[in-house]
Parts: structure tokens; sequence; C-alpha cells
């Protein structure tokens, strides 16, 4: 596609027009997206299409229609250059149990085509870098599944590609694994300059990783954007107090703020830091308990509502007991509801997101 081999640089994946028709349903539907470098996450419920992108942007699936470029090159043309510029890191379960991950990722580098002596080096310097170097050795059958995950983020990255695609690499992971590997995925852009395109079908875990998100729901392009336009603050503050919201609301509004009370929450508008302040004095000056205060931030979930007035509730969120919160405490904490896919077919795979 000429617009991708001229515009090399600024665009490390696009596609344009992109469809994929099976049989019995669309995968991908006329898919135009420009993926710029850093981290960008690619969102959607499963069965939205994701690894359908994947799979045709390293050439290994044909598109039905449009065009698509990685790296300026179109992938119906240079499949075999792309996947040797390109990491990949399946979603399945796919290393062989006998084998130690030394062995393995040995093998894939010298697949790529790197010489002995620099794939062992290589596969050295990226499974410590993974943090697998103690159990390097040792059969990959024993692993754990944040092990096995972290050998298919090793073996994606050996060949030092200039850019990696992630599907699922969160999947199977309890919450720290989950974090450790998100932060691996950062490390991946921030150490190495790899950009890097990671699929997940949780909203929140990608809204903290990635520099850029691409939201599809049934193969439609759904919205691309920045994350921090997705995340915008709305200069909201969320407060829930004890008991005594009316009287609250009073206090608050006779200091000169504009507060709105929303079911048991009292949504104040934040004029500036000392509106922090005012609501803590406020509440501490009538002795109520103070259960929450937190920025009110537009969320991805957003996307797939039209409610207006939703308010982000995380169960597992700090609360602040009559003490201003701290930047922790009130950062948006996310797990959102993967968006529904109206082409799902009722029993089709949807993992609770
Ligand atoms: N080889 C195939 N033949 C027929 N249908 C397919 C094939 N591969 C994928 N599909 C269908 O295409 C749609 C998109 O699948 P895809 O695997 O790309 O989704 P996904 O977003 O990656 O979700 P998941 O995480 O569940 O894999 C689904 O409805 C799926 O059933």
């Amino acid at each position: 596609m000429a617009r991708a081999t001229t515009v090399e640089h600024v665009t490390v994946i696009a596609t344009e027009s992109l469809s994929k028709r099976y049989p019995r349903v669309t995968a991908l539907d006329r898919l135009t997206v420009d993926i710029t470098p850093g981290v960008t996450g690619l969102v959607g419920a499963n069965g939205a299409g994701k690894s359908t992108l994947i799979k045709i942007l390293l050439g290994l699936a044909p598109a039905t229609e449009g065009r698509a470029a990685v790296l300026g090159l179109d992938v119906a043309a240079h499949g075999a250059e792309i996947r040797g510029l390109v990491g990949y890191m399946p979603e399945h379960d796919c290393l062989p149990p006998d084998v130690s991950a030394t062995e393995f990722v040995v093998h894939m580098a010298r697949m790529s085509g790197l010489p002995p002596a620099a794939a062992r080096e290589r596969t050295a310097d990226t499974l410590r870098h993974v943090g697998l170097y103690e159990e390097r050795y040792r059969p990959m059958g024993g692993y754990s599944t944040g092990m096995k995950q972290r050998v298919k983020l090793a073996q994606a990255l050996v060949h030092d590609p200039r850019l990696v695609l992630l599907d699922e690499p969160t999947n199977g992971l309890d919450p720290a694994g989950r974090d450790e590997m998100l932060g691996l995925i950062r490390r991946v852009h921030t150490d190495f300059g790899i950009s890097v395109l990671v699929t997940s079908h949780l909203l929140g875990e990608l809204e903290r990783t990635s520099d850029h998100i691409v939201v599809i729901d049934g193969g439609k392009l759904l919205r691309a954007s920045s994350t921090s336009d997705f995340t915008q603050a709305t200069a909201s503050l969320a407060v829930e107090v004890t008991d005594r919201e009316q009287e609250l609301l009073a206090a608050l509004t006779a200091a000169g703020l504009t507060v709105q009370a929303k079911g048991h929450l009292l949504h104040v508008d934040i004029a500036d830091d000392a509106t922090y302040d005012a609501v803590r004095d406020a509440v501490a000056g009538l002795g109520v308990g103070l259960v929450r205060m937190e920025q009110r931030r537009h969320r991805i979930a957003e996307l797939f509502t039209d409610d207006e007035d939703l308010t982000y509730e995380d169960p597992d969120a700090p609360t602040t007991e009559g003490t201003a919160p701290t930047a922790e405490a009130t950062a948006p904490r996310a797990e959102a509801t993967a968006p529904t896919d109206p082409t799902l077919k009722e029993g089709e795979g949807r993992d609770a997101a």
C-alpha cells in the first residue's frame, strides 16, 4: 500500500478497509487503522477479531479484502520479511514439555537466522530480561503458567525485532502475575525501543500499559486514540461518607464548591488542589467517616454504555478513612467489563472479563 511505504517512520502498522470473512462469520469488517510506535493495546471481547488481525499482519492468513502493511511492508507480498522483523507471542500454549527454556529459545533464535553463538548469547540475555534465568535449564513441562508466558515472550524477543505482536499475554495469570507481565511488556518498549501491539479482553490492564488503545468489536473499529484521551479526567470528585450526606452537601456548597448528589455519592467539581482539602475539612467538621474520595474519569467502559453517569465502582479500590487521598488512592483502578459482541453465537467461547 503506497501510503504505508511513505509513512514508514510514523506508522508501524497500517490497515485499510481490511476484511476477513469465514463462511459463517465476518472476523474483520473493513478495518482501517494506523498504529504508531510505542505500546498499543488492542482490546475487544473474545471473538472480536484480534487474533485474526495478528495472523493477517504476520502474513499467516490472507485477508478477504483490503490491505495491510507492517513496518511499511505489504503483508500480502512480504510475509517472510515481516516475520523476520516482527516477534509474535501466540495466545495458546505451544511449548514442548520435555525441552528446557534455553533449548527452546535458542532453537527459535536459530530459526530466525541467528548464528549459533549469537543465538545462545541472545537467549541468555532475553531469558534474564523476562526473569527466567535461574530456571532456564529445567524442562518446561514443570513450569507454572506465568513461567510459560515468559518463555513465550522471550522467544518473541530473541531475534531483536522492531515490533512484537503479543496475543493475550496475561491469559491464565493471577493478578500479581498479570502486573509483572504488564511491567515486562512496558519495558520491552522503554528499555529496547521495540514497538508493541498487545491484545486483551480486559480493558483495564491495557489502559495502564499502553500509549494508544484500539478498540474493536465484531471485527469493526470502535475507537482508536491515545490512552490519555480515553481516560481524560472529568474534573469531578466522587465522595462517599458513612452518613449525613445532605449536611455535607450543604457544608461544601457553603464553602463555595459545586456539588451534586448522585445516590449515596456526592460529585464535587474540582477547581484546584484546594478542593481536596475543603472536602477533608468539611468531613472532619461534621465528624463523619470518609469512605471514599476519588477522581472520576472517562473510562474505556463508557464506550460501551450510554449511561452518562457511569461511575466506576471497584470493590478492590483502596478506601480512605478521614484522610485526604494519596495520588495512588485517587488514581483510576481499572477492571471493566468487555464489550458485547453481537456477532458471537450463543455458546461460543467468551471468558468472563
Ligand atoms: N479459522 C477460522 N474459521 C472460521 N471462523 C474463524 C476462524 N478463526 C476465527 N474465526 C472466527 O472469527 C471470529 C474472530 O476470531 P478471533 O480469534 O480473531 O477473535 P479474538 O478477538 O482473537 O478472540 P479470542 O481471544 O477468543 O481468540 C470469531 O467469531 C471466530 O470464531
